[in-house]
């Protein structure tokens, strides 16, 4: 299957500045933690996806996706919403861990290759592209079975910054508390765009 039909757009779409990595950003070869426990991508929620990241070089973060039967569409193949929710994820976990910046997905679209089958597992690459203002773009390709293996799906994402009551007002009140992953303090985020 070609990997080259579809149709080239300008990426990131606005002038951005080249993403500045915070300073306590974990560095390469760290495991991410999940960031809470009942997110449907990195929680343990039964029949999550149950992605587990971590940071490579060069300011990429590597996801896995294992698809089991409970992510089926069609018979045998991954549900395609659910594969837009892996890069989701993978993309909000490269855009959270290395900028430190509160954000959530304003935009999210995907190219689909390849059929995902039950039992492989999608390996994602996902980098930070630019950033303009509040706006964070980033991209993801994922791979069938193993880092280099054939790409199956390619997404960008725009991330759009918010304060941290975004998650207090509209969400959990103590969702702050409930972010599993270290650190929590309203200060170990960078909260100025
Ligand atoms: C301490 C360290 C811990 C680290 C560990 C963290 C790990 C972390 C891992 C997370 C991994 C989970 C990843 C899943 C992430 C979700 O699933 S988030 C949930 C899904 N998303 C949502 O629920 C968002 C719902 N939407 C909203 O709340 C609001 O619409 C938004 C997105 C906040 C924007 O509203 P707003 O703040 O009023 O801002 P607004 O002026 O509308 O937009 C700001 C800019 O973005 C642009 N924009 C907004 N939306 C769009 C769009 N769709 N298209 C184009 N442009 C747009 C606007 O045009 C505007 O541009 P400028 O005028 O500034 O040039």
């Amino acid at each position: 299957m070609s990997e080259k039909r579809r149709p080239a757009t300008p990426w990131p779409p606005v002038e951005t500045e080249a993403p500045r990595f915070h300073p306590e950003a974990p560095g390469p070869g760290t495991e991410l933690a999940m960031h809470y426990a009942e997110c449907f991508g990195c929680g343990d929620v039964d029949n999550g996806l149950h992605m587990r990241s971590t940071v490579g070089d060069g300011g990429v973060v590597y996801s896995k996706f294992p698809v089991t039967r409970a992510h089926q569409g069609a018979p045998g193949l991954a549900h395609g919403g659910l594969l837009a929710c892996a890069f989701d994820e993978a993309l909000g976990s490269a855009v959270g861990n290395l900028l430190r910046r509160p954000a959530v997905t304003g935009k999210l679209e995907t190219d689909f290759l390849r059929p995902v089958p039950v039992g492989t597992t999608l390996f994602i690459a996902a980098r930070v592209d630019g950033v303009a203002g509040r706006k964070i773009y980033a991209s993801a390709d994922g791979h069938l079975d193993s880092a280099d293996g054939p790409v199956a799906l390619r997404a960008r994402g725009l991330f759009v910054q918010v304060g941290l009551e975004h998650f207090t007002n509209h969400g959990d009140p103590d969702a702050l508390s409930k972010f599993t992953q270290q650190p929590r303090r309203r200060e170990d985020w960078d909260i100025n765009p």
